[in-house]
């Protein structure tokens, strides 16, 4: 199981995130951030891409869609709270968000 990110390596994985809108849920210990995409399809279809590396990684967004955005949560929930798989899977979403 993933640990929680603590101390030095925590605000190290944190501080690049919060630079790309990215805040913190001080109560849930969770990554959130809201992304805004040209339109319906354009979401959806970056959803589906997120989709499938969240599968692999086998960690996955708590997320919401309206039209064209897309409203994300990440946290561990078998640790309790932030892990290095919430700081890799927001950087994913960034990358492929073009964030
Ligand atoms: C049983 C399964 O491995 C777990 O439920 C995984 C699946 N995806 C997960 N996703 C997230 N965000 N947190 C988890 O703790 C988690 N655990």
């Amino acid at each position: 199981m993933a640990e929680k990110l603590t101390g030095d390596a925590r605000d190290t994985a944190l501080a690049p995130l919060l630079e790309t809108g990215w805040s913190l849920d001080a109560e849930r210990d969770a990554l959130v951030k809201e992304f805004r995409f040209a339109d319906f399809p354009t979401a959806f279809g970056w959803m589906a891409a997120l989709a499938a590396v969240a599968e692999k990684m086998n960690h996955h967004p708590e997320w919401r869609n309206v039209y064209n955005r897309v409203q994300v949560v990440l946290t561990t929930h078998d640790a309790g709270g932030l892990t290095a798989l919430d700081a890799r899977l927001a950087a994913e979403m960034d990358a492929r968000a073009g964030d």
